[in-house]
């Protein structure tokens, strides 16, 4: 199965389980990995054939500024239902990254799979 790539996105969000961050904007750093088949776009040259990565981080944007979670976890496993929903995303991989949250460490964060891969088919061996 082939995969789009998105990597470093940058969102700003309300989110932090302390009372202080629930009234300012943080930044998340967020990468993807969403498996498609990217055959048929490549043979027709046509962006309606495969996931448009610009639309997906849009649609990022979008959800970031419309929550207010507590933890990254919710974050990510509810942005993750929201595009495997409306994206019709079989698997991805997310990674979600909160730079400067904790002294003396460049991020923390989490990574979640979400979905089920194909079962790889093998060529049967001549
Ligand atoms: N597993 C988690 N631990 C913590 C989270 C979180 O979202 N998931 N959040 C915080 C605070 O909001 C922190 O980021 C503020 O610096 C602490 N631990």
């Amino acid at each position: 199965m082939d995969r789009i790539l998105i990597e470093a996105l940058t969102v700003d969000t309300v989110i932090g389980a302390y009372d202080w961050e629930r009234s300012i904007q943080q930044t998340l750093s967020l990468d993807l990995t969403l498996a498609t088949d990217i055959r048929a776009a490549a043979a027709t040259d046509d962006l309606q054939l495969t996931l448009d990565y610009a639309a997906i981080c849009q649609r990022i944007q979008q959800f970031a500024d419309a929550h207010q979670f507590a933890l990254v976890e919710t974050f990510a496993e509810r942005l993750s239902e929201c595009l495997r929903t409306e994206f019709s995303i079989t698997w991805l991989r997310l990674r979600v990254r909160k730079p400067g949250a904790v002294p003396n460490a460049a991020s923390v964060g989490l990574e979640i799979t979400r979905g089920s891969l194909p079962e790889v088919t093998q060529e049967p061996r001549a």
